[in-house]
């Protein structure tokens, strides 16, 4: 059983995921979009990076390759799929998650470290944390600023798919932490499954302890729930 992780053209974390998931001993493979999704893929990685040059939207054109009715098969069966980053666009663009993310409030790329509160600590991404915990993890981004419509965010909380929000040092949800201007700050949502889980900050670039912490490796350890 192998992660697959999805390269697109502009794809640029692909690699980056493959040492982390290398380093968690979980097996995993760069699969090409267009050579689909092989059959024994035991969870699917949306990786970062600039799909398509970021054109029309970010996400908008890699999430109309023909692998992502694939995706979205496996993810109804319940295969675990994780999108980071224009990996979180792909998966808002496929309706894999509902909402999108958009240009940030700064309209700039930004790049540090930010804080993120775990929301829930009972899917496959979290079980290694306990809500409330505050990871360091940092983004990359230009497009992260989260939107959805009002009434469809209060469902989406109330259902509980909302599971990382961007906060202080402390666990506080203030402006100053919210690095994009992301609606209630939200960071990563759960798609219809709790399998299934997008999030702008790259947990990949937290796994390895030589490059800059550790505190991304339990999302990770989410692909070896199927
Ligand atoms: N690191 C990334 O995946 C970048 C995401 C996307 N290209 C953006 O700038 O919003």
């Amino acid at each position: 059983m192998t992660v697959s992780i999805i390269r697109f053209g502009g794809s640029n974390c692909d690699r980056d995921a493959a040492r982390a998931l290398a380093h968690l001993d979980i097996d995993a493979e760069i699969v090409w979009h267009e050579d689909g999704l092989p059959a024994e893929t035991s969870g699917i990685v949306l990786p970062g990076g600039f799909s398509y040059g970021d054109y029309l939207r970010a996400g908008a054109m890699a999430a109309r390759s023909p692998i992502m009715d694939e995706i979205r098969e496996a993810a109804a069966d319940g295969v675990p799929v994780l999108g980071v980053c224009n990996g979180a666009q792909v998966g808002c663009e496929s309706g894999l998650t509902e909402g999108a993310f958009t240009t940030n409030e700064s309209a700039r790329f930004q790049c540090e470290h930010v804080y993120l509160r775990v929301e829930r600590d009972d899917t496959p991404w979290t079980a290694a944390y306990d809500e409330g915990d505050v990871l360091e993890i940092p983004i990359a981004h230009g497009e992260g600023r989260y939107e959805v419509d009002d009434d469809r965010l209060e469902e989406l909380e109330s259902e509980g798919r909302v599971l990382f929000r961007y906060c202080d040092e402390d666990g506080e949800l203030t402006e100053d932490a919210n690095p994009n201007g992301s609606k209630h700050s939200v960071a990563g949502v759960l798609g219809e499954r709790d399998s299934v889980a997008v999030l702008m900050p790259h947990p990949e670039r937290v796994t390895l302890p030589d490059v800059g912490g550790t505190d991304g490796q339990g999302v990770l350890r989410g692909l070896e729930s199927a």
